[in-house]
């Protein structure tokens, strides 16, 4: 399959459910679930899933990526340290389409103690069915880019 039907997909132990509900979901749908665990529920950290997603999307191995931990907050601020990743939490379906349409989000941060597993699949239909805008949009993407170079 090639790398633009490819979702990394990766959480800390609060999450591993969830995200197995997601892998199935998207699998289902078309896509390739590149899921990269924890695979075992022993307590971990966030910062090393978010960021392990993060780089196979910055490398272009996954052309999205989709990461949950407990709130979603915390491996999201791991994985936005990454250059060339634009990750946002998500608990509705609007931002999730938004994120995608106005600031061409590649990774897409669940809460899996906020968020119930019928919503996020639906946060996730969102977030994987919208396309970026671009326009006025890409000048402000280009500008959050300019942001790391400074
Ligand atoms: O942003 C951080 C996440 O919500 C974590 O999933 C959470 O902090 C883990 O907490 P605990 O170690 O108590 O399960």
């Amino acid at each position: 399959m090639t790398a633009s039907k490819r979702i990394v997909l990766s959480s800390d132990h609060a999450a591993i459910a969830l995200r197995q509900a997601i892998a199935e979901h998207i699998t289902a749908a078309g896509w390739e679930a590149v899921d990269i665990g924890p695979m075992t529920p022993e307590s971990t950290h966030y910062p090393k899933h978010g960021q392990a997603a993060a780089e196979k999307v910055a490398s272009g191995d996954c052309a999205l990526g989709i990461i949950l931990c407990g709130t979603g907050q915390g491996i999201m601020m791991a994985a936005n340290k990454v250059k060339g990743i634009r990750c946002g939490v998500c608990s509705d379906t609007f931002s999730a389409r938004m994120i995608r349409q106005h600031n061409d989000a590649n990774i897409l941060s669940l809460g899996a103690r906020v968020v119930g597993e019928g919503l996020a699949l639906d946060i996730v239909d969102a977030f994987l069915e919208a396309e970026f805008e671009g326009g006025r949009h890409a000048t402000r993407v280009d500008m959050i880019e300019a942001v790391e170079e400074a």
